[in-house]
């Protein structure tokens, strides 16, 4: 498939998606989107892939939505074309999905990176919700998503200010997993995904659903929630093998059913 603004490579059982945009700093705009949408629908489509890594240039994961793009725009367009709202799908992911950030992941850079299940950064990575400064507010899920990931003080501080938040200050505040050297980061990211890529297939998309729904329900409907899906995965051979290969002190074979 040819992608104008997207590289897509297989990694062995990880697919990996680098945003190629390198004159707008990668700015997020409708072909982007529309490439992305793609990109994943073939990675979920394809059954060798368990995982998928989401990663831009050094310098930028992403600087935000593309403000050349949007700057004409008025009420009544984005209103009625609900703009903006076709990057929901990206965040329904069913694989899981590890954003690698360099440099800056801004307003929507850094609101793709939230949709991914999670963050691993390099030390010259910088996160903001810059929209603030332009007369307007996050629109793909910042001041929602932040908010869950930081918690309010630090999210209002963001949003209201717009400042940026180095890769260290990120991680304190829970945004990322993890720290790693620039030159180390898609190393780092190609291997967790491969990881994740190795399990249990169904037992990795029900671990993805059930911490998803912690961020959506009761305490009381999450624990019951966890435990049906728990209880669901004594139906799968993956189950048996996982169990009997410790006992054996082997590594599991898994079929993925
Ligand atoms: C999702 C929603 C609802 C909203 C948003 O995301 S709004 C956008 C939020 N993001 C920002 O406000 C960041 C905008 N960018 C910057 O502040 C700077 O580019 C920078 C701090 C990230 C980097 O500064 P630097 O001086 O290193 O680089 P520039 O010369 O400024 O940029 C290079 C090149 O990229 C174009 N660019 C950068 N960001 C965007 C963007 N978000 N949309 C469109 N184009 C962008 C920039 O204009 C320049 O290209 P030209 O030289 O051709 O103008």
């Amino acid at each position: 498939m040819d992608y104008e603004t997207l590289i897509v490579e297989t990694h062995g059982a990880v697919g990996l998606v680098r945003l190629n945009r390198p004159q707008a700093l990668n700015a997020l705009n409708s072909t982007i989107l529309l490439e992305l949408k793609k990109a994943y629908a073939a990675f979920h489509a394809d059954d060798a892939i368990g995982a998928i890594v989401l990663t831009g240039s050094e310098k930028a994961f992403a600087a935000g939505a593309d403000i050349k793009e949007m700057q004409p725009l008025n009420f009544a367009e984005v209103y009625q074309r609900d703009f903006i709202s076709g990057w929901d799908e990206i965040a329904k992911a069913r694989k899981p999905v590890i954003a690698a950030v360099s440099g800056f992941a801004l307003g929507g850079g850094c609101e793709l990176a939230m949709m991914c299940d999670f963050i691993i950064a390099s030390e010259t990575a910088k996160f903001g919700q810059p929209e603030i400064t332009l007369g307007v507010i996050p629109g793909m899920g910042g001041s929602q998503r932040l908010t869950r990931a930081v918690g309010k003080a630090k999210a209002m501080d963001m949003v209201l200010t717009g400042r940026m938040m180095d890769a260290v200050e990120a991680e304190r505040a829970g945004l990322v997993s993890r720290v790693v050297p620039a030159d180390r980061l898609l190393d780092e990211a190609l291997a967790a995904a491969a990881k994740i890529a190795s399990l249990s297939r169904p037992s990795v998309l029900m671990a993805k659903e059930a911490v998803n729904r912690a961020l959506e329900t009761t305490l009381e409907e999450g624990l019951r929630f966890e435990r049906r899906m728990f209880h669901s995965l004594f139906a799968t051979e993956d189950q048996k093998e996982g169990m009997a290969a410790f006992i054996e002190k082997r590594k599991p074979e898994f079929k993925n059913r």
